[in-house]
């Protein structure tokens, strides 16, 4: 597959037509609002006000920050730095990883947005995903240049994997549920990937995206942007918000599965990326997901008789399946699951 190539923000070229997305696509810059954004919770806050503050802001948010998550912030450094060498490398030689095939668990590709009757368009950005792990050495799955990519993101998922299972005990116990509910769920073998994002300057960011609106299809992700750089933005009461990177912090959001686990109460929220003209912009998203074999589906304490299951019982490859049958158009994927009322 060919790279899509990017344009600098100084050229005076008109933009390739194949990133411009039609008018009521377009991100509406001036309206987002800067004010209002996600909660910032501070880890070191008790257990039972954590417990409370992740509980309401996974209902009313879908999103929100963490500090002092105990995560080196050298190591995050480090990491983000690897990735951005990563994207800096000679195009020929990024483009080993490039193919368009979803099924490899290595692969370089740029997201797009296919609507009905009209030509794909491209989003104004480069995307790297491959596996993660805590324990099992993944790093043969890993560029060799930079030389200590391999070297960072087996200390960082480490740290991942921590954080992971902390933020999956808060969220059980924020639904009412036993601790290591949702850790068992998911099972044993969750999927793990980590994507790299990379965003460069874009010379009109009101006629493109950096990522389409969508909302994760895993469990949880851990992302964390680049300091100093704003681009992602989350859907609240129909607004979009900015979540502006905030210093060390991580942005914890929920995906599809927990909303389908927590039967409708916690929320997978719509988000997307928009680009800029001044800067080049670079995040990382950490996925947990579940077992490709596990069966998802409202846990059963969390119905009765005032809240009956609003989705049925698949396993995740199933809903994977459904999920790449939408590529590119609605992504609405739980709603292929949705039981009528
Ligand atoms: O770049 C961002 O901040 C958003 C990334 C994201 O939403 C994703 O990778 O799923
Ligand atoms: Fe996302």
């Amino acid at each position: 597959m060919e790279m899509k190539s990017f344009q600098m923000a100084n050229d005076n070229k008109p933009i390739s037509p194949n990133f411009i997305l039609p008018e009521d696509k377009r991100p509406q810059l001036s309206q987002i609002s800067s004010l209002a954004s996600v909660p910032v919770i501070d880890f070191n806050d008790g257990p039972s006000a954590l417990v409370q503050k992740i509980s309401q802001a996974c209902e009313e948010y879908g999103f929100f920050q963490i500090i002092n998550h105990g995560v080196p912030e050298e190591l995050c450094a480090k990491t983000m730095a690897a990735i951005t060498q990563f994207f800096g490398l000679p195009p020929e030689e990024r483009a080993e990883f490039s193919t368009q095939d979803h099924t490899k668990r290595v692969k370089l590709f740029n997201y797009f947005l296919k609507l009905e009757g009209q030509e794909k368009v491209s989003m104004w950005s480069e995307t790297f995903s491959h596996p993660w792990h805590p324990a099992d050495d993944f790093t043969h799955f890993l560029p060799k240049n930079p030389p200590n990519y391999g070297e960072a993101f087996a200390e960082y998922a480490k740290e991942m994997g921590g954080l992971m299972n902390r933020l999956l005990s808060l969220i059980s116990q924020g639904l009412g549920l036993e601790k290591d509910c949702l850790r068992k769920r998911l099972g044993d073998t969750p999927r793990l990937n980590a994507q790299s994002n990379f965003y460069p300057p874009c010379p009109d960011p009101e006629l493109t995206l950096g990522l389409a609106v969508h909302t994760d299809l895993g469990a949880v992700t851990v992302l964390r942007q680049a300091e100093g750089v704003s681009g992602l933005q989350v859907i609240k009461d129909g607004k979009w918000v900015a979540v502006d990177p905030v210093p060390n912090a991580f942005v914890i959001n929920l995906g599809d599965q927990i909303q389908v686990l927590s039967n409708g109460r916690f929320k997978s929220v719509h988000h997307r990326a928009v680009t800029n003209k001044a800067q080049p912009r670079v995040s990382l998203a950490m996925f947990y997901a579940p077992d490709m074999d596990a069966v998802i589906g409202p846990i059963e304490d969390l119905i009765d008789e005032e809240h009956p299951p609003t989705y049925r019982n698949y396993r995740y490859a199933e809903f994977l399946e459904e999920f790449y049958r939408q590529e590119g158009t609605r992504r609405m994927a739980k709603e292929a699951f949705l039981l009528s009322q």
